[in-house]
């Protein structure tokens, strides 16, 4: 599936980050989490917990509790403005987003074994001429991507640690989500898992 032509502003590019690039970004994401913990976010209204741990970097960060999806530029938690988005991220905006504006937001999930995320569209941005830019890193995953109806035909592909996936164009409010974790499959986190961050242009320059 990974080598069939993908739909019209999905880019996949496989292992943009090598082990060094890799190892360089989980240090950078580190910091980041010790500064903005990860904690879990609850489902809008239910108050059901994400099975997925968050947290972001950048002016603002997206949110969600029982009062709906958000970006705020205060943590949840500690109250404390989000940290800035590591540079190593800013240059791969700069090399592979086609936006004349830097990125707001940096969602950094992080899945445990058992963590999936369930199809939706990233659609809590006025920006929508942004694309969304994400990168993998830790256990692979099966990604589902389809297109703006729910009910529309997806595919499903791995992303492995260093592939960067660009969600944009035609595609940028296509829906899509994480079926399932591979335990195992990459040695780069010590205690396994995925991470996955995406970069995110929030407001609507001028
Ligand atoms: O983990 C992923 O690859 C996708 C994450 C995602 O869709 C999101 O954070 O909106
Ligand atoms: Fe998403």
């Amino acid at each position: 599936m990974k080598n069939a032509p993908l739909p019209e502003g999905i880019r996949l590019i496989d292992g943009w980050f090598d082990r060094d690039g890799q190892v360089a970004l989980i240090a950078a994401i580190r910091a980041v989490v010790a500064e903005a913990p990860l904690y879990r976010p609850e489902m809008p209204r239910t108050g059901k917990p994400f099975s997925v741990r968050m947290t972001n970097c950048g002016p603002l960060g997206w949110v969600s509790d029982r009062a709906g999806y958000r970006y705020q530029p205060l943590h949840p938690v500690t109250g404390c403005p989000w940290p800035a988005i590591p540079e190593v991220l800013l240059a791969l905006w700069g090399e592979v987003a086609d936006y004349p504006h830097p990125p707001e937001a940096c969602l950094v999930n992080f899945y445990d074994e058992t963590a999936r995320m369930g199809l939706h569209r990233d659609e809590d941005e006025a920006a929508l001429d942004a694309p969304v830019v994400s990168v993998s890193l830790g256990d692979s995953c099966l990604f589902r991507i389809g297109g703006r109806e729910r009910s529309d035909p997806t595919r499903s592909f791995r992303l492995a640690s260093g592939d960067v996936f660009v969600l944009g164009g035609p595609s940028r409010l296509a829906f899509h989500g994480v079926d399932r974790i591979y335990p195992g499959s990459s040695t780069l986190l010590e205690r396994g898992g995925r991470i996955n961050l995406t970069l995110r242009r929030v407001t609507s320059p001028g």
